[in-house]
């Protein structure tokens, strides 16, 4: 038990802002892992702020982020109450908005661990090595959409897995839905988007009053989300019934039991639609990170690519893999491992993770935070902490392997992926993506830096761009594959 009752309610210290108003919006910016990062060099470890009504703690370094978010789980692992959306909107039941102390979220996390856990995930090895061909294939017919192509894989995967349901194209209908989702959810849960959020009062005043028209937006946004529970449900259903479907997260949870209650159901479509909303932008920004950094670090490249060939052979061309990479050999890979590892450390996937919030008054080195503040992790920060990763701008994949010369640093995989009970479901899911993707491509293709047409090299910068996914700024890179004999051997095997 945590409660206390500070003698003297000290905040912690932080911008002021405007008496009424608070920080606004602007002051934060499009990067906030930046500007957040800068307050801590300014405020220290713990950042306060206020905006209207709303209180925001920002941690920054690993030790607040643990003492609190990890040790104190049990009150700091709930999400910030946005009376528009939770509410009105009807979003309070999906898994990334759920209170954590309800029966539903132990209930949602039980099913997602039991059809997203390791063991899970090599059951659908197939629906990665389908997609994973299919990604060879485009980056050879067209290298410069490489981003797209990721995305493509990601999105495939993540449906086949979910509803056993293949992608069609690039204007697939469930990816419009669950794209559509995203775009709207992005766009209502901007800090300040709602009146409402900060005033629920608002909500009792007519919708053709100035201010109101909020209300007249509810039907849109309801009639639009409520789409990515119950389409892809009844396509698994129909399937189900005519004996057509593919084995899936959702077809397997729903025949586990012959007597699912309608809450039962309910629970399964909200983690089902939870998984691409998790997962794919997610994953899609690691791999762009992976292309940067191996056009900037050609050596890296070619010790991983040695390490892949001599581990899982040589195909019938000069420099390529004989076959595709399976789970096994991910423990006989500590090179590529390790890779991946700096990709999550070094890229900026989810910069400042997902808001907490806190359901009691707490104390924590001797400053008062009260219940309901919104408390975020600047992940970026911890990961470019000079003192935890010495050189952090640089790409260096040994950081994580034992030497000699040093000891080896915090394993990012920590911190990327949250924190205590919220922390990230997919952790495998995507772990085993990254390195199918990965592996294959070492494998396979030399990336190195766009030559323009003057024959300049054009290096990419370590840029990165806004949303709660972070992803780099759009670059170019020499994508090639090493040999089209054995590629051609890759892809057309099944
Ligand atoms: C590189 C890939 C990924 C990264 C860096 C990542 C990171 C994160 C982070 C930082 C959170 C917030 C945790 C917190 O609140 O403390 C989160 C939550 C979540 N992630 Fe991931 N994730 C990735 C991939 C995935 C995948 C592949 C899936 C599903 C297949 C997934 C599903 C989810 C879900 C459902 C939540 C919400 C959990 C909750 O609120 O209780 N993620 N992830």
């Amino acid at each position: 038990n945590y409660s206390v009752q500070p003698t003297r309610k000290r905040l912690p210290p932080g911008p002021k802002g405007h008496f009424l108003f608070g920080v606004p919006s602007s002051a934060i910016g499009s990067q906030p892992w930046k500007t957040y990062t800068d307050w801590s060099k300014e405020y220290g470890p713990l950042t306060y702020f206020r905006m209207a009504r709303r209180h925001f703690l920002v941690l920054s370094s690993q030790q607040a982020v643990s003492d609190l978010l990890e040790r104190r789980a049990a009150i700091y692992s709930e999400r910030p109450h946005r009376y528009m959306w939770d509410e009105l909107i009807g979003r309070g039941n999906s898994v990334f908005n759920i209170s954590s102390h309800s029966e539903r979220f132990r209930k949602y996390r039980r099913l997602m661990g039991a059809g997203l856990n390791s063991k899970a995930i090599l059951n659908y090895t197939r629906f990665f090595e389908q997609e994973i061909r299919i990604l060879l294939q485009s980056l050879h017919r067209n290298p410069d959409a490489f981003a797209k192509h990721l995305k493509r894989f990601t999105a495939g995967t993540i449906m086949q897995i979910t509803y056993g349901y293949q992608v069609t194209g690039e204007d697939d209908p469930f990816i419009e839905i669950v794209e559509t989702n995203n775009l709207l959810s992005a766009e209502a849960t901007k800090p300040g988007r709602f009146l409402v959020d900060s005033f629920p009062v608002l909500r009792f005043i007519p919708s053709w009053l100035p201010g109101a028209h909020f209300q007249r937006e509810l039907e849109r946004y309801r009639q639009l989300l409520n789409r990515e529970n119950e389409v892809p449900w009844r396509w698994v259903k129909k399937q189900m019934d005519e004996e057509t479907h593919e084995e899936s997260y959702m077809s397997r949870l729903l025949s586990s039991c012959p007597e699912l209650t309608a809450e039962d159901e309910d629970c399964i479509r909200w983690t089902s639609a939870g998984l691409y909303t998790g997962g794919a932008d997610t994953t899609v920004s690691s791999m762009q990170t992976f292309f940067m950094a191996m056009a900037l670090y050609p050596d890296i490249q070619t010790r991983a690519h040695e390490e892949v060939i001599s581990v899982i052979g040589r195909g019938p061309g000069e420099d390529c893999i004989s076959r595709l990479p399976s789970p096994r050999d991910r423990a006989r890979l500590p090179y590529v491992e390790a890779l991946i590892k700096e990709v999550l450390r070094w890229g900026n996937t989810a910069p400042v993770g997902l808001p907490h919030s806190l359901v009691q008054d707490d104390e924590y080195m001797g400053y008062y935070i009260p219940k309901g503040t919104t408390v975020i992790a600047n992940i970026w920060a911890l990961l470019q902490d000079p003192e935890t990763y010495p050189n952090p701008e640089i790409f260096d994949p040994t950081r994580f392997l034992p030497s000699n010369q040093q000891v080896i640093q915090s394993d990012p995989r920590d911190f990327v992926f949250g924190f205590g009970r919220r922390s990230c479901p997919g952790t495998q899911f995507a772990e085993y993506s990254l390195f199918l993707q990965i592996a294959t491509i070492l494998g396979t293709y030399r990336i190195s830096a766009y030559v323009d047409k003057e024959g300049r090299e054009v290096l990419p910068e370590r840029e990165f761009v806004n949303g709660i996914v972070a992803h780099p700024v759009p670059f170019q890179c020499s994508i090639a594959p090493r040999s089209e004999s054995a590629l051609v051997v890759l892809y057309t095997d099944s």
